[in-house]
């Protein structure tokens, strides 16, 4: 089979984790699979470069980055001695990596000195996690005896517009990555940085934070692989975050529309745009725990399944906030709505959820927290001729949802949803069902979301073995 094997951050945090990676990846190589393996940084260094950025931008100090710096360099060579045995390949890692962290110290302390972090100079940064990773597995597989050579994602092809934070990936991409990784399948293992791709300048973007997922199905897309697998510290896509709720079980089976519904709704075990590639070329996409390799984990496919439950899991998206707009001047105003749409547009904000009452008084619309001051500011200098009275917010709420592409045409499943929060004393703010009906959310003050999440989960019997 040829597979495209993507390890998220938590599979690579340490050297300990990429040696095992190496070994897992040499297993299936040696059972005369064909692979790519996509990795992301070793765990917590995108947010610390990040996190460092932003702060040096604002200080301006330099010893802040040198304490950084010493720090990434300390944490890159740990992972090099244990994860790479031979003392010549590990000077070829030291090498490159040497060579990324004098290139990354230069930028931050530009950075310090400039006193400003653009979107360009944000993904420049964050690419070094997987820059600097990429060639350490690529060494630990090489000191198991396989061939293996490390690529950038614009090296291995990848090419997007300028949307930095969050490109789109250029159709020619596909063809390109096929001519350059597709030859060196057969002789050993390709190691390609997830998140990251390069604009036909070849200047860095990123495909949005946990991109990696995203670039793993491009790859398998544009090799024509038989299957995408997604390594994960859980046990595949599973009906709840098992960090909210503990009885969280694994969904053995789900199809290409629920994944995206769930990953959209804030299942962040995948990253939403995932889905996509692998749709257009009808690839199956594994996801499946790195450290119990022999469970199965979740298989994503076309096809529903024969026995579908009603809902297959409850989401959480937290860091949201709400907004109200209301005034007695919107009741009739027409183009009112496709006003806030448009200059919401305009200042780059994402609309979560929307919802209108009848009375046309008030409208209400969930976005990201981070944008909720650009929001609120580009409405209210929209409307600034008294149709709209108030523009409110609220930052402490988040949005549940129960997936499941079941539920399309069944009756029933929104009144158990609702009389099953009523009875748990759980106060519904605003509803919303896509006309998919492959989802029903709601907002709850943050305060009440994890006890609405378990609720729900209880309630359509989640908890029981599939
Ligand atoms: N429905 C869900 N199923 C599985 N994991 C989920 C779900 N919702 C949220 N998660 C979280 O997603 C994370 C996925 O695993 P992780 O190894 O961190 O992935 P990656 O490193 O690829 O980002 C887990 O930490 C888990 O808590
Ligand atoms: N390292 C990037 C990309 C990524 O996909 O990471 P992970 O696979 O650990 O979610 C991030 O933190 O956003």
């Amino acid at each position: 089979m040829r597979i495209v094997m993507k390890f998220g951050g938590t599979s690579v945090a340490n050297g300990e984790k990429i040696r095992y990676v190496a070994e897992l990846l040499k297993q299936y190589h040696e059972k005369g699979n064909e692979l790519i393996a996509v990795t992301s940084a070793l765990g917590g260094v995108t947010d610390g470069l990040l996190n460092t950025a932003k702060e040096v931008s604002v200080s301006g100090k330099v010893s802040h980055v040198k304490e950084f710096i010493a720090d990434l360099t300390k944490k890159h060579y740990d992972a090099i001695h244990v994860a790479v045995d031979s003392d010549n390949l590990r000077s070829v890692c030291i090498e490159s990596v040497d060579k990324r962290i004098d290139e990354l110290e230069k930028a931050l302390i530009g950075i310090c000195y400039l006193g400003e972090l653009t979107t360009r100079s944000i993904d420049y940064i964050s690419s070094y996690g997987e820059r600097l990773a990429a060639p350490i597995v690529s060494c630990s597989i090489c000191s198991l005896g396989i061939e293996s050579k490390s690529f950038t994602g614009g090296e291995a092809g990848i090419v997007t517009d300028s949307t930095y934070g969050d490109a789109k990936v250029l159709e020619d991409s596909y063809s390109r990555i096929n001519e350059r990784l597709t030859p060196l399948l057969e002789s050993g293992i390709s190691v390609v940085t997830g998140f990251i791709a390069q604009n036909h300048k070849g200047i860095i973007t990123t495909l949005g934070r946990s991109g990696s997922d995203f670039s793993a199905s491009i790859l398998g897309a544009a090799v024509k692989a038989d299957e995408i697998w997604l390594w994960k510290e859980v046990h595949g896509i599973m009906t709840s975050d098992p960090k909210f709720v503990p009885e969280a079980k694994s969904i053995p089976q789900i199809s290409y529309i629920e994944a995206m519904e769930l990953s959209y709704f804030g299942a962040k075990v995948l990253h939403p745009r995932t889905i996509e590639p692998a749709i257009k070329h009808k690839i199956p996409v594994r996801v499946k725990n790195t450290f119990e390799p022999d469970f199965e984990g979740t298989l994503i496919v076309a096809e529903q399944n024969q026995i579908e439950d009603v809902v297959k899991a409850v989401t959480l998206i937290s860091r949201v906030a709400l907004i109200n707009i209301s005034g007695a001047g919107m009741v009739g105003a027409i183009g009112t709505a496709a006003r806030v749409f448009s200059v919401l547009a305009g200042a780059g904000v994402n609309i979560i959820m929307i919802s209108q009452g009848s009375s046309e008084a008030n409208m209400t619309l969930v976005v990201n927290e981070e944008h909720l001051e650009q929001a609120v500011a580009a409405i209210r200098s929209e409307f600034s001729n008294n149709v709209i009275g108030d523009v409110a917010y609220d930052r402490d709420v988040c949005v549940v949802a129960v997936v499941g592409a079941g539920m399309d045409g069944i009756p029933g499943v929104a009144g158990k949803v609702f009389y099953a929060l009523g009875k748990g004393d759980i106060n519904v703010i605003i509803i919303s069902q896509g006309s998919s009906q492959h989802n029903i959310s709601f907002v709850v003050s943050s305060a009440d979301a994890i006890e609405a999440v378990r609720i729900l989960h209880r309630e359509f019997e989640l908890d029981q073995q599939r």
